[in-house]
């Protein structure tokens, strides 16, 4: 990076720059970037890798310096997140000189975050891209160290869980969802709240799982794994979301499961379970140092809305609980009104918190997640 030629640096920023004025934050802004490069090719490889670079370091920034240009703030961002300048890359600012101070709206909202989240360090972690977590699945501990060792890359293992730098492929290494999944490592970290359900439970019968926001279906290969032998029924809102699982369980050797396609605001399943893992759509504002464009495009009165289907969503689902049966709630957001207050609105309907916890990521490079296990 710090070997950059001069004039490359300049057209970088500039670019950059362009870029940032034409986003309007409707898509994710890796697929907008993307789709630049796809309908620009000019820029190579290197160019690419740098320019998105300078994108993301002025997104990491938030609200912070409303009064500066995109170039100021690239530059400072640029500075934050490690980049060594001088006054010859300054110089790109035409005489205007960049801002001292530390950037101080990085995660700019009035929203209380839940318990023992500290509002500094959670900031300050938006400066800095969250690594690569794979979840090595039960029998494959051997398989893929071995083959991660092969690959010469850097990783380091804790339990079941590898930590591998951003950049790296790896579904060109290991047999993804066969072997092992990619998931953040505080989405493993759920899992100890399904450990707990496994102490609790009665293990006379198939344990009856729902997974109601299924995605493509991380949490529901976390429960295989943790549970064994379930009988697992999965739904989502689209049915390109529940072809997406399909594919995806078929790859993870998961082969008896019900799915099928409905509003969780609405669903009617035809039978009770013993188990619901609700991990229900969300601001997301835990995975936000992944996507650190949200930092400017979220706005406050979205986590309302999110608040209000999550409600819908919750008080639809606890009816197909069977009497003692469990609820694990799930979000990626580190906004009280997700998290705490659902619990506690689930506690107004006669749902006993058996345990809730936020798995804090901002300390360790990964997502801060938000998990409470609930009975009926
Ligand atoms: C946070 S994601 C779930 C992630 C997933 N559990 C995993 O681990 O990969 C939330 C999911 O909820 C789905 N969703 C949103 N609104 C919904 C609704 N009203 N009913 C059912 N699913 C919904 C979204 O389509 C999305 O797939």
């Amino acid at each position: 990076m710090q070997n950059l030629k001069l004039n490359h640096f300049y057209s970088y920023v500039n670019t950059a720059s362009a870029i940032i004025q034409s986003y309007d934050g409707s898509i994710p802004f890796a697929h907008f970037i993307k789709d630049y490069f796809s309908r620009n090719k000019k820029f190579g490889s290197r160019d690419r890798k740098y320019i998105t670079q300078f994108c993301y370091s002025y997104f990491r920034l938030g609200r912070s310096y409303p009064q500066c240009s995109v170039h100021q703030k690239i530059l400072k961002g640029l500075e934050c997140t490690g980049f060594k300048l001088d006054p010859t890359h300054v110089a790109v600012l035409k005489g205007a000189a960049l801002p001292q101070d530390k950037p101080q709206k990085i995660f700019n909202y009035d929203a209380p975050l839940s318990e023992h989240i500290d509002q500094a360090a959670f900031e300050q972690s938006h400066l800095v891209q969250p690594d690569l977590f794979l979840r090595i699945r039960p029998g494959n501990e051997n398989a893929v160290i071995n083959k991660l060792q092969l690959s010469a890359v850097n990783f380091t293992v804790e339990g079941n869980s590898v930590r591998l730098p951003n950049s790296f492929k790896a579904e060109s290494v290991i047999a993804i969802n066969r072997e092992a999944v990619i998931q953040d490592l505080n989405s493993q970290n759920v899992g100890t709240l399904l450990e707990l359900y496994k102490e609790q439970a009665a293990k006379d019968a198939k344990i009856k799982v729902w997974d109601c926001c299924a995605a493509s279906g991380g949490k529901s290969i976390l429960a295989k794994d943790i549970l064994s032998d379930i009988e697992l029924t999965v739904s989502d809102l689209r049915p390109s979301i529940i072809s997406n699982l399909r594919r995806r369980f078929e790859e993870a050797g998961i082969k008896r499961y019900k799915s099928f396609v409905t509003d969780a605001t609405k669903a009617r399943p035809d039978h009770l379970f013993d188990l619901i893992i609700a991990d229900v759509p969300c601001s997301g504002s835990g995975t936000w140092a992944r996507t650190p464009e949200q930092l400017l495009f979220f706005s406050e009165d979205k986590i309302g809305d999110y608040a209000a289907l999550q409600r819908a969503i919750l008080s639809n689902v606890i009816k197909y609980l069977k009497p003692g049966g469990y609820l694990l709630y799930i979000t990626c957001s580190v906004f009280r009104q997700e998290n705490e207050d659902q619990v506690h609105y689930l506690q107004e309907q006669g749902v006993q918190a058996i345990q809730q916890q936020v798995f804090k990521g901002y300390e360790i490079k990964a997502d801060t997640m938000f998990g409470a296990l609930l009975r009926k």
